[in-house]
């Protein structure tokens, strides 16, 4: 018996929407795909709606009839405060209100390590750490990390909050090496964070079982992840391609890497 009647995943077109979108099957009798644009290949078991997170009305009505929602739609990257405001400031309050609405029982929400980007490594945080955004980004992501701890304490709705690090098909540079989430340990921490008994509100860090760990997960114990994959068999490939880093660089020292070096997105270059 699969656990859901039917799952909405927003961004189920993107990066990671579209593992979830193969490696949640077993987990709801329907999967409904949100994306800005129409699938056009829908297996038996999938229905499509068609909207941007930034219409109030389309998002509600998008999440009706679902008994959960995997919410990966959004900016996935520090850009113009217009866009993180409608896409996922905006876009986010309308899918909880939908949930409120609709009744719907469980969120799964890709947060970021760049809602604590700013911790430095050696810091080894566990997920109770104050916030520390690195970005606009990172702001966002808080912004929904507390909006959904409100629709816990307020209105009885589960959310688990997950701070994904590096999602990519392979480590891509050196923090790779200790941020990697592979996709198969992606969809296994979705699976883990949709079927564990009770979550009420919970963060839990989204990182694969890579040999340098730089914060603490204990806290989201309860999920029942155990990441199965690891940045290790990518080490050398990358060593042998990359300087060896500057520790003194806050792209090396913080917990966000690179985005701690960005400027304010909106500044135009000179
Ligand atoms: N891949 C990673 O390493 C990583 C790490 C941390 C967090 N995340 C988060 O996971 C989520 C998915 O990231 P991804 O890597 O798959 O990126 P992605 O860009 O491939 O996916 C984002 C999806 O959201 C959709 N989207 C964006 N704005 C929208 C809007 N206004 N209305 C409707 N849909 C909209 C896009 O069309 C896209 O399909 C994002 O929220 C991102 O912040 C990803
Ligand atoms: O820090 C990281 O590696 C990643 O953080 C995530 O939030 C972003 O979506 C992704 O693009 C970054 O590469």
């Amino acid at each position: 018996m699969p656990h859901y009647e039917r799952i909405l995943i927003t961004g189920a077109a993107g990066r990671l929407g579209s593992q979830l979108r193969k490696g949640l099957v077993p987990l709801a009798k329907t999967i409904r795909l949100a994306g800005r644009e129409p699938f056009g290949d829908l297996a038996p078991h999938e229905e499509e709606a068609v909207f941007d997170l930034a219409d109030m009305e389309a998002t509600i009505a998008a999440t009706k009839d679902c008994d959960a929602i995997v919410h990966f739609g959004g900016a996935p990257l520090e850009c113009e405060w217009q866009t993180i405001l409608d896409s996922s400031i905006r876009g986010s309050y309308h899918i909880y209100e939908g949930a409120r609405k609709h009744g719907v029982k469980r969120v799964i929400y890709a947060s970021s390590v760049h809602a604590v980007g700013y911790h430095e490594i050696e810091a080894h945080i566990g997920v109770d750490a104050p916030v520390r955004p690195d970005s606009l980004y990172g702001v966002s992501k808080n912004f929904v990390e507390s909006l959904s701890r409100l629709y816990w304490d307020k209105f009885g709705i589960e959310t688990v909050c997950l701070r994904i690090f590096s999602s990519f098909p392979e480590p891509a540079d050196r923090r790779m090496l200790w941020s990697y989430l592979s996709f198969a340990d992606c969809v296994r921490l979705v699976e883990a964070s949709l079927t564990a008994p009770r979550v009420g509100h919970t963060i839990s860090f989204g990182i694969s079982d890579n040999k340098l760990k730089m914060v603490d997960n204990s806290g989201a114990d309860h999920l029942g992840f155990i990441p199965q994959d690891s940045a290790e068999p990518f080490r050398a490939a990358i060593e042998a391609k990359t300087p060896v880093p500057d520790p003194t660089k806050p792209s090396v020292k913080y917990l966000g890497g690179w985005f701690c070096e960005l400027g304010h997105p909106d500044d135009k270059p000179a």
